[in-house]
């Protein structure tokens, strides 16, 4: 299916938002949430789970690429009493579904009435102070994608794209908490240490494979966004030995309820 003949985004986001409505009871999400490798046990420490729908019965969203990633989308009763959506179906640019396809999520969330969208992501770490399992704080992004998730003369203004608002209220939970650079490669392989080098000149501290446009395509929607990464590895050539797959998992695996709990303090906020 090529971009052009597709539904209207917009409109197959009401659809979706629409759908929630219905199987959740809840009129409006306030904050959303797409929460990456290593972010998954946050949705449990939010609040009491209202519902939670299987992704491929909300129009739009297909099931997870990889089997056991979540696959849902939950609804999250706050202690305040407002929402929360945890989208737990990312679409990765690299799986080739389209640029609707990885912003559908975000769309869906203002659709249902969002304000707030955070991004959560596993990355590589470009600065050897941060070991794996550090937390980081996105600041701006490097959209090395060459794509722009928007289509048409939609010129969307990116400056304080990451608010800075929602990065002190971040640090008023954990003042230690470090920022930087989060640049989108492609994928779905890995960086080259030559490419890791390249980025560092071009001012990243993080690499990834998602987020920039996710976070482009929440702008336009109008929500206030912050971002957050989880370093699971050194990027390659940063560190002498490649950290082998099991290491990056268990570092994940580690820093899981640390940052989980971190990040339902930020909400809880
Ligand atoms: N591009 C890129 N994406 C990643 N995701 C994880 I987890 N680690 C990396 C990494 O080193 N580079």
């Amino acid at each position: 299916m090529t971009e052009t003949t597709a539904q209207d985004p917009f409109e197959l986001a009401q659809q979706a938002a629409d759908v929630l409505r219905e199987r959740t009871g809840v009129a409006r999400h306030k904050i959303a949430l797409t929460l990456g490798s290593g972010w998954g046990g946050a949705a449990d420490l939010l609040g009491e789970t209202v519902a939670e729908i299987p992704a491929h019965e909300v129009p739009g969203f297909s099931k997870p690429a990889l089997e056991g990633h979540g696959g849902t989308l939950r609804s999250i009763r706050l202690p305040d009493g407002e929402h929360a959506l945890v989208i737990g179906a990312r679409t990765h640019f690299y799986e080739g579904k389209g640029v609707r396809a990885v912003s559908h999520g975000v769309r869906t969330a203002a659709a249902a009435g969002a304000q707030y969208m955070i991004l959560t992501n596993g990355c590589g770490g470009l600065n050897p102070d941060w070991v794996p399992g550090t937390p980081v704080l996105i600041s701006d992004h490097l959209n090395l994608t060459a794509r722009s998730p928007l289509e048409g003369a939609t010129f969307v203004d990116l400056t304080d794209l990451y608010s800075q608002r929602l990065r002190e209220l971040a640090r008023t939970v954990d003042p230690s908490l470090d920022e930087g650079v989060y640049a989108q490669f492609p994928g779905p392989h890995y960086e080259t240490p030559a490419e890791v080098q390249m980025a560092k000149v071009l001012g990243a501290d993080l690499v990834g494979m998602s987020t920039a446009l996710e976070a482009i395509a929440a702008r336009q929607a109008g929500l206030e966004i912050l971002g957050m990464s989880l370093v699971t590895n050194a990027a390659a050539g940063i560190s002498p030995e490649a950290l082998s797959h099991e290491e990056v998992l268990e570092a994940g695996r580690a820093a899981g309820p640390r940052i989980s709990r971190l990040l339902a303090e930020i909400v809880g906020k």
